[in-house]
């Protein structure tokens, strides 16, 4: 089964997709890779959701909140950056903003006069290193080569920088079993305690929520989609409960149910 992820080969998403599948295909973009499965050309696809340092990947929760797919499983992978480069000498770093953001506070301390690039992945980044003496890229170490040095390693911020995946596949897919569950909830409401509501649709069963955050609809300022993640599979008399209640108050917009699933860790 091939599964597509963020390219050119050596991202993180690509360490990520190969504990899925060893054949991978690549996209530019997120918003590519979730197309391609709500569209049919591919079962799986892996995207970014949340970073431990720099928190939500945006352009994924809006992806999937347009889209019609499922969500089947999490991957958690630590993210340990290495700066690469011909030499020493470059005065640009390019990198995916994720990474340049993860690495803020190494690349103000040793490299204050570099100018930052972003780009579409790690991996590009490190495509422009490796055409260019004067640009460096921030990726994994296994990038590194014969004509790509590592000039420092373990550059994030906090060594426990990890993220966290999707693993997303056709709508039919759709799971109730697992140990965790997404929905993204449009409410097309706004009155005061609304979102307590919400909140509380999950208290009063004892679920417990891991991740909640709101996106602009982009109907209107000031209205939102709500992306909750809670731990409980949809199967369970407590999540089809709670559902009910969040349905109710979403009367006038909607609920998507995008699957419950398990998490796997990807270590190397
Ligand atoms: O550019 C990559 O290597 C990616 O797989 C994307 C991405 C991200 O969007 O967060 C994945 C993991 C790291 O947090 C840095 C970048």
């Amino acid at each position: 089964m091939q599964v597509v992820t963020l390219g050119p080969e050596g991202t993180y998403s690509h360490r990520a997709a190969r504990a899925v599948d060893e054949d991978v295909a690549f996209r530019e973009s997120v918003s590519a890779i979730v197309a391609a499965v709500d569209n049919g050309e591919f079962e799986r696809g892996v995207v970014p959701i949340e970073n431990s340092i720099e928190g939500s990947v945006t352009e994924t929760l809006d992806a999937i909140a347009d889209a019609d797919i499922a969500v089947t499983e999490e991957i958690v992978t630590p993210i340990r950056h290495a700066l690469l480069a011909q030499s020493g000498n470059f005065d640009t770093v390019a990198s995916h903003s994720q990474a340049l953001a993860q690495c803020r506070s190494y690349l103000e301390r040793e490299y204050p006069d570099a100018t930052l690039e972003p780009v579409a992945s790690t991996a590009k980044g490190v495509e422009y290193a490796r055409e260019d003496p004067t640009v460096a890229g921030i990726g994994h170490p296994d990038n590194a080569d014969d004509d790509l040095t590592v000039v420092a390693e373990d550059i994030q911020d906090r060594s426990s920088n990890s993220t966290r995946f999707f693993v997303v596949a056709p709508a039919a897919e759709r799971d109730e079993g697992g140990g965790k569950s997404t929905v993204v909830v449009y409410p097309n409401a706004n009155y005061p305690g609304l979102l307590l509501e919400l909140l509380e649709a999950f208290a009063e069963r004892d679920i417990n929520l891991s991740r909640i955050e709101s996106r602009p609809s982009g109907n209107r300022l000031g209205d939102y989609l709500f992306h909750i993640d809670f731990e409980a599979g949809l199967y369970e008399d407590r999540a089809t409960e709670a559902l009910a209640d969040v349905e109710a108050i979403a009367a006038d917009g909607w609920v998507k149910r995008l699957g419950s699933y398990d998490r796997r860790h990807v270590v190397d």
